[in-house]
């Protein structure tokens, strides 16, 4: 594996955030990633929490808006966030709406074409991307974590869902909970799985609850003003399926917060909270 090529690096709560891109086989094209450093990574590797976005995100907007980094240093954990979607190689039609294509690849591995050549966010961010930053930098790969917002907060549910073992801890902003049944979902599902519907609750964390898949136990939270929240979200569908089957879940509703990142970074260091629990345990 080629290392990633590192295009900026900027001194930040006396650790680094660095910028990199690099060649992906599962995307098939040049994707970028960014990753904070904390300081405690200058002495050994450290556990790394992998943060995935919602719409119309890049690597960038975490590392931007989500004030992590104090709590990320005071827990010694490494953060990486890739972008949202394959952009190098391009596909008929991937810029005509903010909520399919580029910006909107909802982290799973489409299946129909002509998506399924590289819209492999899933594999990307569970396999490709985890072995790239244990192997290239001061990374633990047996301390994984991941958590996300919106999109990349159902991205994080169904990839701990779906890989039992390979994550210690998870958490969602505001995640889009039931897919299949939102228009979020039902847009995207029906472009990249093709119309059987049969074939989405694979990738729909709601159903894989329901059909008895387990992680973690679960850290969601909820702005009670969200604009997306009675149409696309549906918390109330994924916390009766956990409750159904006994998945642990602790989803947190708060007045007033709407659904971007001053709600994100209001509750970011309990997040962090959450993940370095599991992460740093003995
Ligand atoms: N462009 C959309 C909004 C998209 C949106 O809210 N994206 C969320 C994730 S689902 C986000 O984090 N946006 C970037 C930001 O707030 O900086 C609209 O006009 O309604």
């Amino acid at each position: 594996m080629t290392a990633p090529t590192l295009r900026s690096r900027h001194r930040c709560y006396a650790g680094e955030v660095r910028f990199y891109g690099h060649k992906s086989t599962e995307v098939g094209g040049e994707m970028r990633f960014a990753v904070f450093v904390p300081p405690q990574a200058a002495q050994r590797p450290v556990p790394v929490l992998f943060y995935l976005a919602g719409l119309t995100c890049t690597e960038e907007t975490f590392m931007i808006k989500a004030a992590a980094f104090e709590a990320a240093v005071e827990a010694g954990l490494m953060l990486v966030a890739p972008d949202t979607s394959p952009r190098d190689r391009r596909y008929p039609g991937d810029d005509e709406s903010w909520d399919f294509g580029l910006g909107a690849g909802f982290y799973l591995d489409a299946t129909a074409t002509p998506w399924r050549d590289g819209y492999r966010m899933h594999a990307y961010v569970t396999q490709e991307l985890p072995a790239l930053v244990t192997q290239h930098l001061p990374a633990r790969r047996d301390r994984l974590g991941i958590f996300g917002h919106s999109m990349g907060g159902h991205g994080a549910l169904v990839a701990a869902l779906r890989h039992a073992g390979l994550y210690r801890s998870v958490s969602a902003f505001a995640p889009i909970a039931a897919p299949s049944r939102c228009p979020w979902g039902e847009k995207a599902f029906s472009r990249y799985l093709g119309s059987d519907r049969g074939a989405w609750a694979a990738w729909d964390a709601t159903a894989l609850v329901e059909a008895g898949g387990r992680c973690p136990p679960i850290l969601i939270d909820q702005g009670m003003d969200d604009q997306f929240l009675e149409q696309q979200l549906h918390p109330h569908l994924f916390e009766a399926a956990c409750r159904k089957t006994g998945q642990p879940l602790v989803l947190r509703r708060h007045d007033g917060y709407d659904h971007g990142y001053y709600f994100i970074s209001t509750f970011m260091a309990d997040h962090i909270g959450h993940h370095a629990a599991a992460l740093n345990a003995a």
